[in-house]
């Protein structure tokens, strides 16, 4: 890299943060990433040393192999992890939509647990002339266990740099328009081609969330209030009674109360009290991920089944829908907003000026 600070380009970088998944769906592979994952204190907050005996002793042993059969389950061949595929998947379009634009903003993905790393994406950054950095999580809904845990790690790896560039960061984009028509459109795409829901009959639209523990929310994550803005924003759109959809929380861990209503023992009890057809969608992933392909789309549908219902839809998460890419932009610009898109020539004529300028400065 060069270090010479008069020679450099500057330039913009948009860096998309998500979570990470392990690098294959063994045991091994499974039992590194979850290491990593469940040592966060932002993730689970227990005191250290309990929580070191109780993830080494008990969780690790137990869920590495039992997740990674998970895993295999929904591994895509030869493309791997649903969850890194298509993050990339949308980091690459993201950046043919600036580039389309005529912009020359840099465009990465990093993952808070295991590669590409934080750190790997803002060295690649640097070296490419980063000198205004914004940070776009792939997680509409803030919560600290997601969006905070990524922003404090590309802290930790700017604390060590002596040049740091600008930052800015988005915190949540729940409630924004496009990302509500983007998801609006996802819904409508499936019920063009299939039909819609007969709502009179009974028939019910399910947004099923992540959940979190329910101290969380008490303690003053917002996350809660987001997913509900959000499903209520999403069902509006749609047209829908406020009966005729349903906001639940999904993948509780351990035994704490977790948010309600969970999704699993809705969806039971839906189909206990008659309900024959459930259309299920998750808007807080934007990207297909074991959580959603595994617990959604095949746990929860075998649960719905058992119970006496007959047509179960999963809707699939809005991955590379472009109108989702487009909405990814317009999140992005407006939060670049004053900063340069440095259009290819801008950035050859700042250079060519700081070239100039250090020589001079440098004869002296
Ligand atoms: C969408 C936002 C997410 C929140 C909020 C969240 C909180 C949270 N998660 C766990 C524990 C686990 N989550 C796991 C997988 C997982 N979680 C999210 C997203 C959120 N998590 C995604 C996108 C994924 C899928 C990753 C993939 O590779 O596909 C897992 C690992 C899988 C398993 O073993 O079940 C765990 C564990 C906690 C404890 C938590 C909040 C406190
Ligand atoms: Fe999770
Ligand atoms: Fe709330």
């Amino acid at each position: 890299m060069n270090t010479n600070p008069h020679l450099r380009a500057s330039k913009t970088a948009v860096l998309l943060l998500n979570l990470g998944t392990p690098s294959a769906p063994t045991a091994k592979a499974v039992r590194a990433y979850l290491k990593e994952f469940l040592s966060d204190p932002r993730v689970v907050e227990i005191p250290r040393v309990i929580w070191w005996f109780i993830l080494n002793g008990i969780i690790l042993p137990i869920r590495s192999g039992a997740s990674a059969k998970k895993y295999a389950s929904i591994w895509l061949p030869k493309l791997g992890s649903p969850l890194m595929h298509y993050s990339r998947l949308q980091a690459k379009e993201l950046a043919e939509v600036f580039a389309d634009q005529g912009h020359t903003v840099l465009i990465d993905l990093a993952m808070r647990y295991g590669e590409p790393s934080t750190e790997q994406a803002l060295v690649s950054l640097k070296e490419q002339g980063m000198e205004r950095l914004l940070l776009l999580p792939l997680y509409p809904q803030y919560s600290a266990t997601t969006s905070a845990s990524s922003f404090d790690e590309v802290f930790r790896v700017l604390k060590t740099w002596r040049d740091q560039p600008e930052l800015r960061l988005v915190k949540h984009y729940h409630d924004h328009p496009a990302y509500i028509q983007a998801l609006r459109n996802q819904v409508l795409s499936v019920w063009e081609k299939d039909g819609r829901p007969d709502f009179a009959a009974g028939d019910r639209f399910v947004m099923s969330f992540h959940g979190l523990p329910k101290r969380n929310l008490m303690k003053g994550d917002p996350y809660h209030c987001e997913c509900l803005k959000t499903g209520r924003l999403l069902g509006e759109s749609l047209g829908l009674e406020p009966g005729e959809y349903l906001v639940t929380f999904q993948s509780r861990f351990g035994r704490a109360e977790w948010l309600k209503p969970y999704t699993a023992p809705t969806i039971e009890k839906l189909a206990k009290e008659g309900c024959k057809r459930i259309d299920i969608f998750c808007p807080g992933f934007p990207a297909d991920c074991l959580e959603t392909l595994e617990e959604i789309a095949m746990e929860a549908r075998e649960i719905f089944i058992e119970h006496g219902g007959r047509d179960y839809r999963y809707i699939p998460c809005l991955n590379s829908n472009p109108e989702w890419i487009d909405a990814l932009a317009d999140i992005a610009e407006q939060h670049l907003l004053g900063w340069s898109l440095g259009t290819e020539s801008a950035d050859e004529l700042t250079l060519r000026n700081q070239r100039a300028e250090a020589a001079k400065i440098h004869a002296v």
